[in-house]
């Protein structure tokens, strides 16, 4: 029962010198309390154009697997919403538990769920790359989706039958047709913060639109995440789980939501 009590998790190496920061202010992520975001009447709609041929690969880089686009040009964009111009998609994955009880790295009211997909973008009007965006101050954007137990997601599911192919850390497969557009959901109410990466480099560079209504999954395709690897082919096998960093402070920050 402790167990799932405290959430238990058992740190990867990759944040355990990483816990925070030093003088970081705006660190990510956040349990975000409804009560206290504040609906802001100048957010627009966000505006997604993803162009599902600007598919290329996925990979596991032995913290999660991760989808990667060509972002040499602006044909998978997002804009409207906090933003004051287009950002490119550059890649999407996936953060999970052990077991359904958490896995999430945002919370809602303390609210925690079994999965969160981010969407990464960076803004190519401010920097002449992904890796200079990383370090500017509000060069990406991440949009987050929460993923919560129920009914089978058939969008996902092609995601999760390429799995088994990127089980070992460093194993990559060819993946040229998909649309993310399918993991969002419907409801076009979302939170937004200045925040940060969630694992190294952890720089402040985050605008994060959290959208409020999860998607579903079924219990086999969350099974199918935690079936993957932190390890390499050879090594001592570590199940790829509860890749996920503590909620860290608010400090003085608001988050702004765009419903009342
Ligand atoms: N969980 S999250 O969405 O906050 C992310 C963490 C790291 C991200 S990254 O896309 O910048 N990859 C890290 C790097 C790539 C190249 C140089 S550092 S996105
Ligand atoms: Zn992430």
């Amino acid at each position: 029962l402790c167990t799932v009590l405290t959430r238990g998790f058992c740190l990867h190496p990759l944040w355990q010198s990483e816990l925070s920061v030093s003088g970081g202010t705006r660190q990510s992520p956040i349990n975000i309390q409804w009560r206290d975001s504040v609906y802001d009447p100048h957010l627009k709609p966000l505006k997604i154009h993803y162009d599902p041929t600007t598919c290329l690969y996925i990979w596991n880089n032995g913290y999660s697997f991760q989808v990667e686009f060509d972002d040499s040009a602006d044909k998978s964009v997002i804009m409207g919403g906090p933003l004051e111009n287009h950002y490119r998609l550059k890649q999407f994955h996936f953060h999970w538990g052990a077991i359904n009880e958490w896995g999430s790295e945002h919370m809602v009211d303390s609210k925690v769920y079994p999965a969160e997909l981010h969407l990464v973008h960076w803004n190519p009007v401010t920097s002449t790359s992904f890796e200079e965006a990383i370090m500017e101050n509000n060069g990406l954007v991440v949009i987050g989706v929460f993923l919560k137990l129920g009914a089978h997601h058939a969008g996902l599911q092609k995601l999760v039958d390429a799995l088994p192919a990127v089980k070992h850390k460093d194993t990559i497969v060819e993946f040229d047709v998909f649309d993310p557009s399918c993991l969002m959901p419907s409801c076009p109410d979302y939170w937004t913060y200045d925040g940060s990466l969630t694992t190294p480099p952890l720089t402040e560079s985050v605008t994060w639109i959290i959208k409020k209504t999860p998607i579903e999954v079924d219990q086999n395709q969350l099974e199918e995440f935690r079936m993957l690897l932190f390890t390499s082919a050879g090594e001592e096998e570590k199940r790829m789980v509860d890749n996920f960093r503590p909620l860290q402070p608010l400090m003085n920050r608001t988050v702004r939501s765009s419903f009342r």
